[in-house]
């Protein structure tokens, strides 16, 4: 699902690499769980692999496709197809409604709204579907996302990044918010989606208790040269 060889990235304006990984790869279906210091590279390893940074060498592979090979745009279609991401900052839009964000991949990406009408009768309606069991109150489905709490958006930003149910679900932080009881049914479904088209989890966190539910755990500074110069 994911492989990278002999990557380096280094922040515009840095003298070092943030990123210098020799090999590391992921297993189609595997729910793998990222972790490690803040400032380490977390974040900016998820857009390596999400194609949203690409690498000043070296090759990042998902889904077999070298996606630094890919030009602009159709990286953009390839990412909508295929991924769903949670941002750490959420990236919603704040002047749609809730079910407007939620939908919002279908709309760049034929693939994804035809696996979400596989599930329900329309996307609206698949959109609610996501919602509710994150427990989100349908008295919130219309409304503006930008007046919801945080743990609310967070949930939004999940539902958005699941529709479809792309290969890869990238998660940057997606609980931090979340009060232990939506925590838990937040785990619950973005597993119960994942597993019903054995679509990969990275999930990175710095909740530790989360991470015996995963297949695997990643301690970034075992993979990243860059880390273990830190
Ligand atoms: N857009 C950017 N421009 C320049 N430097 C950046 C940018 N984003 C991150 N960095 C730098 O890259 C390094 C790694 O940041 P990153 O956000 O990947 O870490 P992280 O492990 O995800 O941290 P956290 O756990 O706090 O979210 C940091 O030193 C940060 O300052």
């Amino acid at each position: 699902m994911i492989e990278l060889n002999q990557v380096k990235f280094r922040w515009p304006g840095s003298s070092t690499s943030v990123i210098d990984i020799e090999r590391f790869s992921i297993e189609k279906g595997d729910k793998v769980f990222l972790k490690g210091p803040s400032g380490t590279g977390k974040s900016t390893l998820l857009g390596l692999i999400a194609g949203v940074s690409l690498p000043d060498s070296g090759d990042v592979k998902v889904l077999g496709q070298n996606i630094n090979h890919i030009k602009g745009r159709q990286r953009d279609h390839f990412r909508a197809d295929h991924m769903g991401y949670i941002f750490q900052m959420f990236n919603l839009l704040p002047y749609l409604s809730v079910t407007e964000n939620v939908c919002l991949p279908c709309h760049f990406s034929k693939r994804r709204k035809n696996k979400a009408l596989t599930h329900s009768p329309s996307l609206n309606a698949e959109a609610h579907r996501l919602l509710s069991d994150l427990q989100l109150g349908n008295d919130l489905i219309n409304r503006p996302v930008a007046e919801l709490s945080i743990g609310q958006q967070q949930r939004v930003a999940a539902a958005r990044a699941l529709i479809g149910q792309p290969e890869l679900v990238i998660a940057d932080e997606p609980s931090s918010a979340l009060d232990t009881d939506a925590r838990e049914s937040f785990i619950n479904l973005l597993f119960q989606e994942c597993n019903r088209e054995k679509s990969t989890l990275l999930f990175v966190s710095h909740d530790d208790t989360l991470s015996p539910l995963f297949d695997q755990q990643i301690e970034l500074s075992k993979i990243n040269l860059s880390s273990k110069r830190l």
